[in-house]
């Protein structure tokens, strides 16, 4: 017989049963699936045994099914009463058979099908094929022997790399790390069958991976400090990395088995940190806004998007260019209209030298020539869809949009990147509202992963579908929300950056905020982070909205508008020409304009106490806890209007824009997922008590839904839908 080949079930759903998914019976579909993941390795294991039983058969090839050898454990599997035979004796056992048995690697070899891998005695992948152990950005580690392997194979700064990463490596990487032993073009299953006849009855001694020695770097206590030293850093209080470190390191200093019970112990502190569910929430609520709806019903399987080849990009100021960039990465022809030709010189420019340095980087050409400037909008007839990327100004805007009805060819989808206006403003100006949709990037826009992709009432399902296959091509995370001011994202910013302000008038600094938010785990503090993006731009849309007017200096007259508490403590620094970064300062203070170096400044902290003084306040003591409840709770009760209204159909949305836009540490899940896990009956009570504190703030008010939620017993976040459906249905 010669060499036996055992099959890997993958346990992604086949397509059709893909598409008949939804929330509802998502209870339904978990159980079978869970089922088929232990059914997997009991194949696994008795076929294993068989063959290595039956004296005719001399070697085994192990591979998968459809192309993919095996995406790792099924994550909706972990849990207490995980049934089936365990990953860890399964593949000692392959590693200790006296047969050889070779991997045979195409599409994915991730996380616990890597480490199945690593326990066969070789392993032949598909040029095409991808590695890597992902766990650390599950909120786990590879705790199927994986974090004691790997090291061992190709070394400790290597395995660190990819343990502590999570990235996934091409197969010609992998080969020159040494984690696969032969690459090929052909069929990977017969290139593989080929390999294990041809070293079958040869000495598996040199091939049972967790019997090396693991290599000793120079240095190894140095090493590990500064890896550890780093990876603190970029955690920003996320474990897992931590974990995976400290997992690589008792690869380096302990025996084998030892070094898998540490392994295993780092792993259950994992598994009980609620960080690792939030992660796995998150990479579960990305493919869910894939599954988008609109309040018509019509959504992602029944709305077919229209091709797009050739797009084009309307102004060309730092939106735009990015954006531009964006596009060409994709591989799009596109059209780039700026019509003041200083401008356009400078975009044209700008857009070469970011395209120049992606491609030096990637190691590939630039695509220069995919893109066509014109001072023109005549130059965008033949385009597939355009984005309109001018100034924020609606009189331009609805301009543009009827130059643009009168130009294009029928059926060109028109977007707008406005975040501040009425996108369904602009759609009345067309002849073809059904046509107008809002793609709402984020600064810089080739960076950037989110795009908030805007429907108003006229948008035809078409449309939407046009642009969040756009947006998925492009490698964002795209979410489909409804039409409102500031959409989802900047509409939770208001009242998040509302309570910095009057925390700032009550006794904190900029400094204590930033301090108790990026302990949190934000990238970056609220107000550091005004300080990159630009205080005018708020500035801006707070004069538009007939705030930001001047008033008296002081009193309390000044500090309402429209009958509520107002805090005009950042249009006052504005006045002062303190924009931020760009202009050497803002909340804080820096060396030159552009410097990127925040350091305190001490005018600013005057300015606070004169401020405090002349509105006759007292500033008192103010904690990191304080901070986190008035900013956080007063956005995720936001966050509970928006679905209360139908802006945005899921928690997931919400939380994916939050992680995916605005720095929200992933670990956290999102600010839904944040809330669910603080208890809802706590956000209601600290929002509560807050709003008793400060009467003449909404944005404290306790929404209804919220409310709602905590008098049925704070369901789940994944049953919360259920919960806005019955609200909706009943108004
Ligand atoms: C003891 C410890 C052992 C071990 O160390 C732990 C692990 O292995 S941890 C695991 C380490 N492994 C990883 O972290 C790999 C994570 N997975 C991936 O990176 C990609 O899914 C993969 C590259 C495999 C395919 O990409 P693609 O072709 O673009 O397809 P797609 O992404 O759209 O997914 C299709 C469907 O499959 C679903 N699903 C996917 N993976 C899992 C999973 N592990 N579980 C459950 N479900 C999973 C996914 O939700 C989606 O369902 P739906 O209902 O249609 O939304």
């Amino acid at each position: 017989m010669g060499a036996v080949m055992v099959r890997v079930e993958s346990h992604q759903r086949p397509v059709e049963t893909r598409k008949r998914y939804n929330e509802e019976d998502r209870e339904s579909h978990e159980r079978p699936q869970e089922e088929r993941s232990a059914a997997v390795r009991q194949g696994i294991v008795d076929k294993v045994e068989t063959a290595l039983s039956d004296p005719k058969v001399k070697s085994v090839v192990i591979c998968g099914q459809n192309g993919i050898f095996c995406g790792g454990a099924d994550i909706k599997e972990f849990g207490p009463k995980m049934s089936g035979p365990p990953l860890i004796p399964m593949i000692h056992a392959i590693e200790a058979a006296n047969k050889p048995v070779v991997a045979a690697i195409e599409g994915s070899a991730l996380g616990g099908g890597l480490e199945l891998a690593l326990g066969c005695h070789y392993r032949i992948a598909h040029s095409k094929a991808r590695l890597g152990l992902p766990e650390v950005t599950l909120g786990l580690l590879p705790a199927a022997g994986g974090s004691q392997r790997l090291p061992r194979l190709i070394g400790v700064p290597a395995a660190l790399d990819l343990i502590t990463t999570g990235r996934h490596v091409t197969a010609a990487e992998a080969l020159q790390l040494g984690i696969v032993d032969q690459v090929t073009d052909n069929n990977t299953v017969d290139a593989a069958v080929k390999f294990a006849l041809s070293v079958a009855g040869q000495s598996l001694d040199a091939r049972r991976i967790s019997t090396y020695p693991c290599p000793q770097p120079s240095h190894l206590d140095a090493l590990f400090e500064e890896v550890m030293q780093k990876v603190r850093q970029s955690a920003r209080g996320a474990m897992a990395p931590v974990a995976c470190v400290q997992a690589v390191r008792a690869a380096a200093t302990l025996p084998y088995t030892q070094g898998l019970e540490r392994e295993k112990e780092l792993m259950a502190t994992l598994f009980t940190s609620g960080q690792a569910r939030a992660l796995q929430y998150i990479f579960f609520a990305q493919r869910a806004v894939g599954r988008w709806r609109m309040p018509s019903g019509a959504g992602w399987d029944t709305s077919k998007h229209r091709p797009v080849n050739k797009a084009a990009v309307i102004g060309l100021g730092t939106m735009g260019q990015g954006i531009t960039v964006a596009l060409a990465q994709t591989g799009l022809s596109v059209v780039a209209i700026e019509t003041q030709e200083k401008q356009l010189m400078k975009a044209k420019q700008a857009v070469s030298s970011t395209l120049e340095r992606g491609a030096k980087r990637r190691g590939v050409a630039p695509p220069l020539d995919r893109i066509s400037y014109s001072q023109n909008i005549q130059a965008v007839a033949d385009v597939d869809l355009v984005i309109e990327a001018v100034f924020e100004d609606m009189g331009l805007k609805m301009e543009v949009f009827q130059q643009l009805s009168a130009v294009c060819k029928p059926g060109t989808v028109l977007c707008t990147n406005t975040s501040a206006l009425d996108m369904d403003q602009l759609a009345s100006e067309t002849p073809n509202p059904e046509l107008v949709v809002g793609m709402h990037f984020f600064s810089p826009a080739h960076v950037m992963k989110l795009l908030e992709v805007v429907y108003g009432p006229r948008s035809s399902p078409q449309a939407v579908a046009t642009a969040m296959q756009l947006g998925k091509k492009m490698g964002k995370a795209s979410v489909v929300v409804g039409n409102c001011r500031g959409f989802v994202g900047n509409r939770m910013l208001m009242p998040y950056s509302e309570q910095a302000f009057f925390l700032l008038e009550e006794g904190a600094t900029p400094e204590l905020v930033d301090r108790a938010l990026e302990e949190f785990g934000f990238s970056m503090g609220l107000f550091r982070m005004s300080d990159l993006a630009g205080l005018d731009v708020g500035w801006r849309v707070r004069k538009s909205a007939g705030l930001a007017e001047p008033r008296e200096a002081s009193g309390q007259s000044a500090r309402i508008r429209k009958g509520y508490r107002y805090s005009p403590i950042a249009d006052l620094i504005c006045e002062q020409g303190r924009f931020g970064q760009k202009t050497g300062s803002g909340w804080y203070q820096y060396d030159k304009p552009g410097s990127r170096v925040a350091r305190s400044d001490p005018w600013l902290h005057s300015f606070l106490e004169q401020y405090r003084a002349r509105h006759g306040l007292v500033a008192r003591s103010i904690d990191h806890q304080e901070v986190l409840e008035r900013c956080l709770y007063a956005m995720i009760n936001e966050g509970f209007r928006i679905l209360e209204d139908g802006i945005a159909a899921g928690p997931e949305d919400i939380d994916v824009i939050y992680v995916f836009g605005y720095g929200w540490p992933r670990h956290r899940g999102g600010p839904m997922f944040y809330a669910s896990m603080v208890g809802l009956a706590k956000v209601l009570e600290r929002l509560e008590h807050y709003h008793q504190a400060h009467p003449d703030v909404p944005y404290l008010q306790p929404c209804s839904l919220l409310k709602r939620l905590v008098a049925s017993g704070s369901p789940p976040v994944h049953r919360w839908r259920e919960v806005i459906k019955k609200l909706h249905s009943q108004l």
